[in-house]
């Protein structure tokens, strides 16, 4: 007897759970409760039976009491599951099975945020992995990335030294781009790598350059400049630099660091003591030393041009351009060999807007480069949450101020991000009065007070930093969980090279996002990041418009 019961017991649960599952009619709805009242009745009456109701069946009846409240004239976007998107109207969560049709229009959460009635509401973006999307997955691995016997750097035929160094510094397996990329520049193919932020670009064209060049001193060459590695700011030099060092010293290779703001003398006695391996260099100070002499490339192997789109924009494109001319970039896999050989093309980015072929064209033929572009691309990194928050221009510091001591707390390190170099020093001042202890950086500094600043910051002599975009590319902040957009970025691309200074290969998970929208014209770009992350695409409109080498081109050469 107690048996039957049970069994019906179970079975009008399981009818009520697709009941409450498969429908959003509100009588469904009603049905479900009664169902629910007249089996607990009957269970006193007899033996106490405990019926447990699955929380995602809980969730989804919470769901449909909400839209009987209010009159909802869309399709439920709530499925049982995680959400992708949690909004503080919960009408407007999305759950992360839930995928939206070809022709259906998002419901966005921010759709009235210009208007001030929006202050006050949220969503966010939650994170829906904890690995990176750039961690290569095994056929016997889940979404996480989880175990397996993963490819490691000795799949490259490095020289075994290259890939020890790697192992000491706890750098064992490939990332995507590294496992796509590096054997191409290893056989002197010009290339183009976009990849997202964090997943070891920098890496990816080093490890080649220096096998090469360790391969030359082996062979008695003589020291000259073998290979320019261009970034856009000091602090982005003095960091691929150091990498640069830590990989190459056991070799004996010379790498040198020249940055703009110091004034001749110091580039010159940078040379001082004879060229290096391998130069790095902001553009700027590159062009004086070879405008004064200083430097030849005449015997270049590998120009880099990383942190593409900052270079190819209209402050760098006339800098680069001049520099280009100053070299011989290789048009044909053929001349990256022999005496006469000409300089590779390793150009480097997250984000590549238009223009790049433009100045391209100019030192190669576009059809020798070829184009490696990982997945995930100017999407949303799926493993970093994101929240926005409307919220009024005299609120912001007060949020900021919660923010901060949320991550005290949690011991994170964090950017705060501000669209110009006067709200970096107002801020500055107001934390100063709060006694928040920070540090500042922006472009305007003068040269001696910005020296050092982020390697302290990397240091952990303070956990708040207060800068403008320089301190978004390239800059790796291993030690950062929480982003604070205190102005809202100006474009997509600074909103997604922000965002990529957590969630870095080989750091810790977790990182976070918190983005404060203040201004109408903010809102647009959030409708952008939104209808994106819901619809699970790339932002809109940043398609890389350099051409694709051609396959004839490629086929011949290899
Ligand atoms: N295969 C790897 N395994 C683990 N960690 C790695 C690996 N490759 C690189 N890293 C580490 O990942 C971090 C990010 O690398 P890197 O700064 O080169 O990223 P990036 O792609 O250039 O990012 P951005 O687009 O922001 O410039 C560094 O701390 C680096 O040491």
């Amino acid at each position: 007897m107690q048996s039957v019961k049970m069994g019906r017991t179970v079975s009008l649960v399981s009818k009520l759970s697709r009941a409450a599952l498969g429908s959003s009619s509100s009588g469904q709805l009603a049905s479900v409760s009664t169902g629910l009242r007249a089996m607990t009745t009957a269970n006193l009456n007899s033996q106490p039976v405990v019926i447990r109701i699955p929380r995602r069946v809980q969730e989804r009846i919470e769901s449909l009491k909400q839209m009987q409240g209010k009159k909802f004239d869309k399709l439920p976007t709530v499925k049982p599951g995680r959400l992708l998107i949690k909004s503080k109207n919960p009408q407007l969560n999305q759950s992360v099975g839930y995928t939206l049709g070809k022709f259906e229009q998002p419901v966005l959460t921010s759709k009235g945020w210009k208007s001030n009635r929006a202050l006050g509401d949220y969503f966010s973006i939650n994170s829906i992995q904890s690995a990176p999307p750039f961690v290569p997955k095994h056929k016997d691995e889940g979404d996480d990335g989880a175990s397996a016997s993963k490819k490691t750097f000795h799949c490259f035929n490095l020289c075994p030294e290259l890939v020890e160094t790697l192992q000491r510094q706890n750098i064992i397996h490939p990332t995507t781009v590294q496992l796509q990329t590096i054997p191409k520049i290893l056989k002197g193919r010009n290339i183009l790598c976009a990849a997202e932020t964090g997943s070891g670009k920098t890496l990816t064209y080093l490890l080649p350059i220096i096998h090469r060049l360790q391969e030359d001193l082996l062979a008695g060459s003589e020291r000259s400049i073998r290979a320019v590695v261009i970034v856009p700011s000091r602090e982005l030099a003095e960091q691929v630099n150091s990498v640069a060092r830590s990989v190459s010293e056991r070799f004996g290779l010379v790498v040198k660091v020249v940055g703009g703001g110091r004034g001749v003398g110091t580039i010159k006695a940078a040379f001082a003591r004879g060229q290096p391996d391998i130069l790095v260099s902001t553009p700027g100070a590159l062009l004086k030393a070879l405008w004064k002499r200083f430097i030849s490339l005449s015997e270049l192997y590998f120009l880099v041009i990383d942190e593409a789109d900052t270079m190819f924009d209209d402050s760098f494109a006339g800098m680069l351009e001049k520099i280009l001319s100053h070299t011989q970039v290789a048009s044909r896999l053929s001349e990256t060999i022999g005496l006469a050989r000409k300089a590779q093309l390793v150009v480097v980015g997250a984000t590549f807007p238009g223009g790049v072929g433009d100045v391209l064209s100019k030192a190669t033929d576009l059809a020798s480069i070829s184009t490696v572009k990982s997945r995930m691309l100017h999407h949303l990194m799926p493993h970093i949450k994101q929240t926005f928050l409307r919220v009024k221009g005299a609120d912001k510091i007060l949020e900021l101020h919660q923010a901060l001591k949320r991550a005290e707390q949690e011991q994170k390190g964090v950017l705060v991000f501000c669209n110009s170099a006067s709200t970096v020093n107002w801020l500055g001042y107001s934390l100063e009065e709060m006694g928040v202890g920070h540090m500042r950086l922006q472009g305007e500094m003068p040269a001696a007070m910005r020296e050092g600043v982020f390697r302290d910051f990397q240091r952990g002599k303070t956990n708040v930093l207060v800068c403008t975009d320089i301190a978004s590319r390239g800059l790796d902040t291993q030690r950062v969980g929480l982003i604070v957009n205190y102005d809202f970025p100006e474009s997509q691309t600074d909103y997604i090279h922000r965002a990529g200074r957590v969630g870095r290969a080989g750091g810790s998970e977790g990182g976070e996002v918190l983005s404060f929208v203040t201004q109408p014209w903010d809102v647009e770009l959030v409708q952008k990041i939104e209808t994106a992350a819901r619809r699970r695409t790339s932002l809109p409109g940043m398609e890389t418009d350099i051409q694709k080498p051609s396959q004839t081109t490629d086929a011949k050469e290899v």
